[in-house]
């Protein structure tokens, strides 16, 4: 049973608070992301499941196992963890099969067992016939390959990937993603990913936590997050979004320079901020929710990037290309918000991030 339960933890170094009361529940199998930027306190999150830290308050379950609190303290190698970080940390000097035999040397396994074992993860990651080289003969993603057999041959029970893929390149990246997850669903293992890159947890997440400022913000499965950002934060963090001041009452948000106006009657009222998803906008032929003039088009194939002021305030605009062919810039339009959401007014001076 692989099942973390994390009760009421809160981390401070010296008397800097970086992670205030943590609460979750990561079930058995699941392929969990601390998603954050940088300085939010993932990091230091997963070095405490690892056990590399110790929480300054509350407790760590693993399993049935309690592995931190006040009374108790599982150090790391009694954890039956697997590790990857940022850097690949394989041994220069060592074979692929010998970086990866490592671990199982450590715990005194008999040879034939390593062989076994070695050769069983190595065709996991697709490094088998790369069994005899050193790691200077392998490129950046083979060799993250290496550190991930290492981590997985001892099969852990939880395994823990801190930023994994940052330091290789776009491609690399996107098919190291596909990888990772293939191999937990096959070996059905709880991952703990930390990353700040909103594309990376998305796509491999069963559940995305989005850390700010050592605070959870908001915690659910990638589509939720998207659609039902919980704070203008994570709307902001997790893809793009148009952010529009607006007053929210009798029924309605209006626009606080445009004056247009959309119907809205849930519980959010006052100065308000409207976030608006590009892709969910949509130019249309009549009964518009707004009117509004095209700014700027870029044709980028699968989609057409638009920039339209509405009448004081300009939004961003992804169409597909056939809705957008017989529009050009300068021309009339009318707009059809499919969705949108609704935030009490923060007082973020810098809405408009989303236009650069
Ligand atoms: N050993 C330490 N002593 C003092 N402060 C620390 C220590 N480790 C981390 N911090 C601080 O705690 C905060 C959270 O750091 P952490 O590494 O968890 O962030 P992160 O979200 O993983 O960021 P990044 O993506 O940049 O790695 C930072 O402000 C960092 O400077």
């Amino acid at each position: 049973m692989s099942r973390i339960v994390i009760k009421d933890v809160k981390k401070a170094f010296d008397d800097v608070v970086v992670l205030n009361d943590f609460n979750a529940v990561f079930e058995d199998g699941e392929f969990i992301t601390l998603l954050g930027p940088s300085g939010c306190g993932k990091t230091t999150m997963l070095r405490m499941i690892a056990g590399f830290e110790k929480p300054t308050k509350g407790e760590i379950y693993i399993g049935e196992t309690e592995v931190s609190s006040s009374k108790t303290f599982v150090p790391p190698e009694k954890r039956d963890i697997g590790m990857v970080f940022q850097s690949y940390a394989v041994w220069p000097h060592m074979t692929v099969f010998d970086n990866v035999a490592y671990p199982l040397k450590m715990k005194k396994m008999d040879r034939a067992s390593i062989k076994e074992d070695v050769e069983s993860v190595l065709e996991i990651v697709h490094l088998s016939q790369y069994s005899e080289r050193v790691p200077s003969q392998l490129s950046g993603g083979q060799q993250q390959r290496v550190a991930l057999a290492r981590a997985l041959v001892a099969k852990p029970q939880l395994l823990l990937l801190d930023e994994p893929l940052s330091n290789l390149d776009a491609k690399l990246r996107d098919s190291m993603r596909f990888e990772i997850k293939e191999i937990q669903k096959k070996l059905k293992i709880t991952v703990v990913y930390v990353t700040h890159d909103q594309m990376e947890a998305m796509t491999m997440s069963d559940r995305v936590i989005v850390i700010n400022h050592g605070d959870i913000q908001q915690i659910g499965a990638p589509p939720e997050i998207y659609r039902y950002p919980a704070n203008q934060f994570v709307a902001d963090f997790v893809g793009k979004i148009n952010f529009i001041r607006a007053k929210s009452e009798n029924g309605q948000v209006t626009f606080k320079d445009s004056k247009q106006s959309l119907d809205y009657s849930g519980p959010v009222t006052g100065d308000v901020v409207v976030g608006i998803r590009p892709e969910n906008l949509r130019f249309i032929s009549r009964n518009g929710d707004f009117l509004g003039t095209i700014v700027s088009k870029f044709y980028l194939g699968d989609v057409n990037d638009c920039r339209v002021d509405i009448g004081g305030e300009q939004l961003r605009v992804i169409a597909e290309p056939k809705s957008f062919d017989t529009y050009n810039e300068g021309d009339k339009i009318q707009l059809r918000v499919d969705e949108f959401s609704v935030f009490p007014d923060s007082g973020d001076k810098d809405l408009t991030k989303i236009l650069t």
